[in-house]
């Protein structure tokens, strides 16, 4: 369970987010709204990337700024830009790396790994050179990485910007699978049509906030 209370945030004097209350409760919710809206800043918050000027986040309770090791230890966050997080030289050695970070022995990592790299059809390129992989297979891994750990919750900012049709659908369904809460910002909209949930935000306010389809249609409208 994720909550906002009251969080406002200004980088400078731009005020990019203004009273912002919000309780998450439910299992898939999406995030949407312009460019520059202040999406991405309400998403960081969830595990203290960013922390507010005003007003409180709370995971399962846990104020976000005074706990950011355990809030990092339940929140996996998956940024849109892949570079930022692939960090080991292949694909294989940086899964193992989050793996590490679990308490599993070497013999369920090395198992786990395996599962990971086949789920997102990493599996030919496993000891490859990570940053030799194409911007869509950098982006499945940065993925992977996250998923590997088990996290409760995974928020994950435009996660398919850099895939193909067939690598957002396989995103999709393993979106769908998934028993860890998770938090999606996302321009793509067809890839919350199934969500539980959507925000709308337009300058830093939750504009709307409901199913799918009504949400959807109040963010088209408000674009138009
Ligand atoms: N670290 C920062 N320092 C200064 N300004 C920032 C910083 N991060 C974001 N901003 C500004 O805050 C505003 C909101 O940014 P944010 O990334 O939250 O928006 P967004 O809704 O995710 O946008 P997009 O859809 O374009 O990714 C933007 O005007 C952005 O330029």
């Amino acid at each position: 369970m994720i909550q906002f209370t009251d969080v406002s945030h200004a980088y400078g004097d731009r005020v990019v987010l203004r009273e912002v209350s919000l309780t998450l409760s439910e299992n898939r919710i999406g995030i949407v709204g312009a460019n520059g809206s202040g999406k991405s800043t309400l998403a960081r918050m969830i595990n203290a990337l960013v922390v507010p000027d005003s007003g409180t986040v709370t995971v399962d309770g846990l104020p976000v700024a005074k706990n950011k090791r355990e809030v990092r230890r339940r929140v996996g966050f998956i940024f849109s830009d892949p570079d930022r997080q692939i960090i080991m030289p292949t694909v294989r050695e940086d899964i193992e790396l989050s793996l590490r970070r679990t308490d599993l022995d070497k013999a369920a990592r090395l198992e786990r790994a395996r599962e990971v790299l086949a789920r997102f059809g990493l599996d030919d390129h496993a000891d490859h050179p990570a940053q030799r992989l194409s911007g869509g297979q950098k982006q499945l891994l940065a993925l992977a990485s996250i998923f590997v750990t088990d996290p409760a919750i995974i928020v994950a900012d435009e996660p398919t910007t850099l895939l193909d049709l067939r690598n957002t659908r396989m995103l999709t369904d393993v979106f769908a699978t998934l028993d860890e809460q998770l938090v999606v910002v996302s321009h793509d909209l067809d890839i919350l049509a199934d969500f539980d949930r959507v925000i709308v935000v337009d300058e830093g306010r939750i504009v709307a906030d409901d199913e799918p389809r009504p949400a959807l249609a109040a963010y088209r409208e408000m674009m138009a």
